[in-house]
């Protein structure tokens, strides 16, 4: 999910050409207050006049209080997937933010429920609240860390082996799972290091996590070698998914795949991989 700075013209046309999943317009902290009205502008006029294609489009808006209603009226008429209400503290923040959107979508007779709400957790009273949050709206559709501002509020900073993140990071995850939304990881704000990177991403994919927030196109690709799975892990599912076929034919719902056990968890981890397969382009005969 790449976040798109509101303000930047040309970052807006080419937002599309570096293979995101998701393209988050940003309004918020990446726009300065004296630009907040023409950045709304010229997102929405990106909207409508370039082709983002088939990827999802994002927005994050301000707070309802300073710009979130214009934000809301403007993307929504510019045809956003999904709204993303930064620092989100309270499952009544979501339900403000689901109303606004309701009143809108009414008002264009736009269908209720179209647009669809992420919310950001970057503070320690968001991260305690996630369990409601993530359950605030039938819109929420995933919930996210914004690991700066989280550190900033818990008094430390970002650690290169992220032990500071790694309550927020477990309890956001089990809220969405939970919740039965996406979980997706805070961006990497060193750009240049890549190693560092791959090893945040190497962590978040452990955890669970189902992607990961990205602030430069060069960071694209890292993240996506690290969720696409190995030849191996294709391999293995599709014997897996072979093997417990032929187990099921037999009338037995568990069986042995070299010495390791083979039953229903490891079926659906095996299906995961040959979609993650899929969705990374990856040839699975
Ligand atoms: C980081 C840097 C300055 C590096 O500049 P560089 O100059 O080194 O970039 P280069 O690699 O040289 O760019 C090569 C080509 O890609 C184009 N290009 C670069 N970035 C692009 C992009 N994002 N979208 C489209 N296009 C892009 C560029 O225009 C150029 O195009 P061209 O000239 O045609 O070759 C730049 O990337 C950038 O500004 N990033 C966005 C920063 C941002 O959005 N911050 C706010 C969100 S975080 C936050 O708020 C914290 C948070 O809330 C987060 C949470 O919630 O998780 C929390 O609390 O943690
Ligand atoms: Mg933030």
């Amino acid at each position: 999910m790449m976040f798109v700075p509101g303000a930047n013209p040309a970052m807006l046309r080419d937002a599309i050409l570096y293979g995101a999943d998701s393209i988050m317009f940003d309004l918020e902290d990446a726009v300065s207050m004296k630009e907040k009205d023409s950045a709304r502008l010229l997102v929405y006029s990106a909207l409508k006049t370039f082709d983002y294609q088939s990827v999802e489009t994002v927005v994050r808006i301000n707070e309802l209080s300073s710009g979130g209603r214009q934000d809301i009226e403007a993307m929504i008429l510019g045809g956003i997937n999904v709204i993303r209400l930064p620092k989100t503290e309270t499952a009544d923040d979501i339900r403000a933010v689901d109303a606004a959107i309701e009143s809108v979508e009414s008002h264009y007779q736009i269908p209720v429920g179209t647009t669809k709400m992420m919310a950001a957790i970057e503070s320690a009273e968001g991260v305690l609240n996630a369990r409601e949050i993530a359950i605030a709206s039938n819109r929420m559709i995933g919930i996210a860390l914004g690991a700066e501002d989280y550190v900033t509020s818990q008094k430390t900073r970002r650690y290169p082996d992220g032990q500071e993140l790694f309550f927020a990071r477990n309890y956001i995850l089990h809220a969405a799972r939970a919740a039965g939304i996406a979980a997706i990881d805070t961006v990497y704000s060193d750009v240049d290091n890549e190693d560092g990177l791959r090893q945040e991403a190497s962590l978040i994919k452990q955890l669970g996590f189902d992607g990961k927030s990205v602030i430069n196109p060069r960071q694209i690709p890292i993240i996506n070698a690290i969720y696409a799975p190995t030849q191996a892990e294709i391999q293995n599912a599709k014997e897996v998914l072979a093997a417990i076929e032929e187990a099921e034919s037999k009338g037995s719902g568990v069986i042995a795949i070299n010495g390791k056990m083979v039953d229903k968890p490891i079926v659906e981890r095996a299906y995961r991989v040959l979609a993650m397969a899929k969705a990374a382009n990856m040839e699975v005969k």
